[in-house]
């Protein structure tokens, strides 16, 4: 049981880890001014491999399982967390993290790639609850409310960030199926009692085989299925292909392989293969029988070959193939890191908007931007950036510096839709059909699939439907701002969305708001118009677009999902405070080990802490907590002003340069406030000791940047290490352990 007054602090991964070895001292030191207690809990992806191998580890090594621990809080009142990005391992970097942890001396086995024997399917049991997006499904116990905090408007306003120019001849484009996808074969119903559900494969000669019968649903309940032919996938992937080719753009595919863990990985292998269609033709066999996929990506196979027969041949046939494709969209030219090398690098929610802030080009294989053909195969939502894309080349790049804002409201809670099905997703083994079954054996769904397919169950709550209408409703009237509810009455299970959404819409005052439904596209034209007028349009979205335009509007509007308030109000009333929209940014730490640098800015974590105190103060009647939210607050609107963001390059303030200014005004606030005398007696001599000691603090934290460091480990880092590179001025540890 945890005390009224404790909020939780995630670590987690890469750069928000790094950063939190410099900010969470400062958040201990304040809170604990107000009696609130900051506890820390490890659910990095290391954290929890470690976790899923307790029992097999000598004693002082075991960890518990805090995932399982925060997810269980999640659920109560009392919960009061702060959780930053995390990894959402692909394989490759599942395997790179065992390989990391191994390293360390842990006795962990190797992750079984095609298990065998009864054992490794254990062991790849274990391992696969580490992988893909395994935490926030687990802690979002509620819908999602992400926008940028007006100071950040304002901000993006005073010192608009770059936007790279469109012309009307840019040649990029989106492709997708439109037919024969997850959106077009989709079947939903509503259920009318709780019940199990069960998912069967039907074959071509009778023969059922229970995929899984243990579904649980609750009355009214939206239930989904739908598959991805696969043959029609081939087909169109190789289209596409020839077509980046001929047009002679850059050829990308976005998908999401860390959140769509099965589906998603899969559809990336047939990329892969698509691009090389004779390297599997020819290799296939032996490939397959080193326990290389092609799900794994380009840079894993290239890995393998060294130790194949064939190696020197497959390489060959990797470069032949990118000789005589279309030029492939690069990840990292200089180290010639193509779009297919890992599924996990182009993620499409940070790497569409990426390419629409960058004038719609990627970068080449020569290191120039160029146009590219964005592959997105599913249709459900590909039509969101085919709109974004048309309207920047009929008219122009946005205008950060006027141009309105796209907040969202998204259907998050429970798993709910596409982010929960991974554990009703199939590759389909044979011809047949697939048929998703009540307990009492009525076929609810049922598709005729080919071996391969990949057919997949969603579930919404109806409790979740309910709360995300009063939240969208809530937010319309708290900010007086038209909000959409982004549904397509042509879609099975948007349809059944829209009736419940028309029902719950009763219950609420509506009186005066402006509530509208509309199909994705046109909902996303209706608000660019808008915000081309510098005016604000919630977005009322499902759960993937929520993901998709929570970092699409944030990176046009305010150059990155950083800086975004992001809150989920759980069901059950506590809170869940997201850090930023964004992810964990990979490629700062390399910065950092490389020349003691970190640019990740913890402004996300700034809003997250501020409305986690204003929480607390409310759930635990601790006035003082509000007092911190509200200097906070304040402390952060003057950290905006005066732009103490890292800088972009090496010699300016980073993150740990921010962490200070923060540090600095939030106790001149603190000392300033006349809510609480107590507070502001005790912040007085730290406000003075950091004001006057400002050049002294600076110059030692800018000190150490230009030489590598050693943080001890990537996955996991070593704490001592990572303490010493993130906390190098003396003068403010001191200051802070004076307080
Ligand atoms: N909530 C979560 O837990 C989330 C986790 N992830 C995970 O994060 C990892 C990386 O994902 P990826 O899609 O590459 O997305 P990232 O958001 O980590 O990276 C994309 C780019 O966003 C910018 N960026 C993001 N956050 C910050 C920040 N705080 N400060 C400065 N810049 C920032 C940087 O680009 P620029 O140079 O343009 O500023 C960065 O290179 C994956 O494992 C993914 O699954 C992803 C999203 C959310
Ligand atoms: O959980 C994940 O994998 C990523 C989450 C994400 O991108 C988001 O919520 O915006
Ligand atoms: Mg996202």
């Amino acid at each position: 049981m945890l005390r009224m007054s404790t909020i939780i602090y995630t670590h987690t991964d890469e750069a928000p880890l790094l950063a939190t070895y410099s900010f969470l001292p400062i958040i201990e030191a304040y809170a604990a001014q107000a009696g609130v207690e900051v506890e820390t809990r490890d659910i990095s992806l290391a954290g929890r491999i470690l976790a899923a191998f307790a029992d097999r580890l000598p004693a002082d090594q075991q960890v518990p399982d805090a995932l399982a621990e925060l997810g269980a809080l999640a659920e109560r009142p009392e919960a009061n967390i702060i959780k930053l990005p995390n990894i959402s391992a692909s394989v490759p970097q599942l395997k790179a993290a065992i390989t990391e942890l191994q390293q360390q001396g842990f006795d962990l086995p190797d992750y079984p790639e095609s298990p065998s024997t009864d054992e490794d399917r254990e062991t790849r049991a274990r391992y696969d609850t580490a992988k893909g997006s395994a935490v926030n499904p687990v802690l979002r116990q509620g819908n999602s409310d992400r926008r940028a905090p007006a100071a950040v408007k304002g901000y993006a306003k005073k010192y608009p960030h770059r936007m790279g120019a469109w012309s009307s001849d840019s040649k990029t484009a989106v492709a997708t199926m439109g037919k024969d996808d997850f959106r077009s074969n989709e079947l939903s119903v509503v259920v009318d009692a709780d019940d199990t559900l069960s998912i069967v494969h039907v074959a071509a000669d009778g023969t059922e085989t229970v995929l899984k019968d243990d579904v649980k649903v609750l009355a009214g309940e939206v239930v989904d299925s739908t598959y991805m032919d696969v043959a029609a996938l081939r087909r169109f992937l190789t289209e596409q292909i020839a077509r980046a080719k001929a047009e002679d753009v850059l050829f990308s595919v976005h998908l999401k392989a860390t959140m769509m863990k099965v589906s998603d990985p899969i559809l990336f292998g047939h990329a892969v293969q698509a691009f090389f269609p004779t390297l599997f033709d020819q290799y296939g066999e032996q490939l397959r029988a080193a326990g290389i996929s092609p799900n794994d990506g380009l840079g894993a196979l290239l890995n393998a070959t060294k130790d194949l027969p064939d190696g020197e041949a497959i390489a060959a046939a990797v470069a032949q193939g990118l000789e005589d494709g279309p030029r492939m969209a690069m990840v990292d030219d200089r180290k010639g890191i193509t779009n297919l090398h890992v599924p996990s690098d182009v993620i499409i929610d940070a790497s569409m908007p990426a390419m629409i802030r960058t004038s719609g080009h990627m970068w080449g294989p020569d290191g120039q931007e160029a146009d590219c053909l964005a592959v997105i195969p599913d249709s459900s939502y590909a039509g969101v950036y085919q709109t974004v894309i048309s309207d920047c080349q009929a008219n122009g790049a946005y205008d950060p510096a006027t141009m309105g804002s796209v907040p969202n409201v998204g259907l998050m809670a429970k798993a709910a839709e596409e982010y929960g099905s991974h554990d009703k997703t199939f590759e389909v083994p044979a011809a047949g059909r697939m048929e998703l079954r009540a307990s009492d054996g009525t076929v609810l769904t049922a598709h005729e699939v080919q071996p391969g397919d990949v057919w997949r169950a969603c579930q919404t709550k109806d409790e979740s439907i309910r709360d995300w209408v009063k939240l969208a409703v809530t937010r319309a009237r708290a900010s007086d701002t038209p909000a959409v509810f982004w549904l397509d009455e042509t879609r099975a299970h948007d349809t059944n969305l829209i009736e419940k959404v028309r029902t719950y819409l009763g219950d609420h005052d509506t009186d005066g708001l402006t509530i509208e439904v509309m199909a994705p596209a046109e909902a996303c034209a209706y608000s660019l118009e808008r915000i081309r007028r510098g005016e604000d349009t919630i977005s009322v979205t499902g759960n993937v677009l929520r993901d998709y335009n929570t970092d699409l509007f944030p990176i046009l509007e305010v150059g990155t999902s950083a800086k975004m308030l992001s809150v989920v109000p759980l069901i059950n009333g506590g809170g869940l405070f997201e850090t930023g929209a964004g992810g964990s940014a990979p490629k700062h730490v390399q910065q950092l080990v490389s020349e003691n640098y970190l640019r990740w800015d913890s402004l996300g974590e700034f809003f997250a802490l501020a409305a986690s105190f204003e929480h607390l103060a409310g759930y635990a009647d601790n006035p003082r907590a509000q007092v911190l939210a509200d200097t906070l607050d304040r402390a952060t609107g003057t950290f905006l002003d005066r732009d103490k963001s890292p800088t972009r390059k090496i010699g300016g303030i980073d993150n740990r340069g921010s962490h200070f200014y923060l540090a600095l005004y939030w106790a001149q606030e603190l000392a300033g406030q006349s809510d609480d005398a107590e507070l502001a007696a005790a912040f007085g001599p730290l406000a003075e000791r950091l004001t006057a000691a400002e050049d002294q603090i600076v110059s030692e934290l800018n000190a150490v940047q230009g030489s590598p460091a050693d943080i001890g480990g990537y996955f996991r880092p070593d704490g001592e290490k990572a303490d010493r590179v993130m906390r190098p001025s003396a003068t403010l540890n001191e200051a802070l352990a004076s307080l």
